[in-house]
């Protein structure tokens, strides 16, 4: 299995972005997490299309965009179009998740589904067959920088013996509160796609990418 750091945007700082995001690129961070926040589905507000297309250009890396929006199948297309590779939705937030999903597969992008700590797994059957990947929240959407929900160990253990089940190659993805003193337990629980924010952006980014990066390279 291909074990990859996805650093969150939303805790750079971005008055230097470009190069917060080489720093993490040249120590081995494969993909961008960005967060799309909207103010409706979680409190907050984020960024979007804008900003998603111009750092585009700045980096090899995968562009992974986290939607965190209400209906986000009116959106599918301007992030498609904007530079995402991969285009994660909220189970939560869709009238139609099926048809969300295939917008995404109709625009070429892979396409992700991730679910509140209070959304039970086994609302993800349905779709194990259509998506590339599950992303696990381990915190309330909305915020960087909380503190990681003990509870999502176990739904982390159950999400991956549900994708071995169904035997189909799909990626597990946590999000929220991993640090270098959690991730061996979010990778041994059966992750294989760690999001890390503070944990990456707060300090020198390069540093903390390549110590998260070794943590992950032991279980290659
Ligand atoms: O989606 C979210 C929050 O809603 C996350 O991607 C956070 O941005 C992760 O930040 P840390 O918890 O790692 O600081
Ligand atoms: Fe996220």
């Amino acid at each position: 299995m291909k074990y990859i750091l996805a650093p969150s945007l939303l805790a750079a700082d971005f008055k230097c972005l470009a190069g917060q995001m080489k720093m993490t690129e040249e120590n081995g961070a494969e993909y961008l997490h960005f967060d799309v926040m909207d103010g409706m589905f979680v409190p907050s507000i984020s960024f979007g299309m804008p900003v998603l297309k111009s750092i585009k250009g700045a980096t090899e890396q995968v562009m992974d965009v986290h939607l965190m929006v209400q209906e986000p199948v009116r959106y599918v297309k301007d992030f498609a179009d904007a530079g995402a590779d991969i285009i994660t939705i909220h189970l939560e937030a869709c009238q139609d998740v099926k048809e969300t999903i295939q917008k995404i597969k109709n625009c070429g992008k892979k396409a992700g589904i991730s679910i509140c700590p209070q959304t039970d797994a086994d609302q993800l059957l349905p779709y194990m067959e259509l998506v590339d990947m599950i992303l696990v929240m381990s915190v309330q959407p909305g915020f960087g920088g909380q503190k990681f929900i003990p509870e999502s160990i176990e739904k982390i253990r159950k999400v991956r013996r549900m994708i071995t089940e169904c035997g189909r190659d799909i990626d597990l993805e946590v999000d929220g509160g991993i640090y270098q003193d959690n991730v061996e337990e979010v990778l041994k629980a059966g992750a294989n796609v760690i999001v890390a924010g503070s944990a990456v952006f707060g300090g020198d980014p390069g540093q903390n990418t390549k110590a998260m990066m070794e943590r992950l390279r032991q279980y290659e």
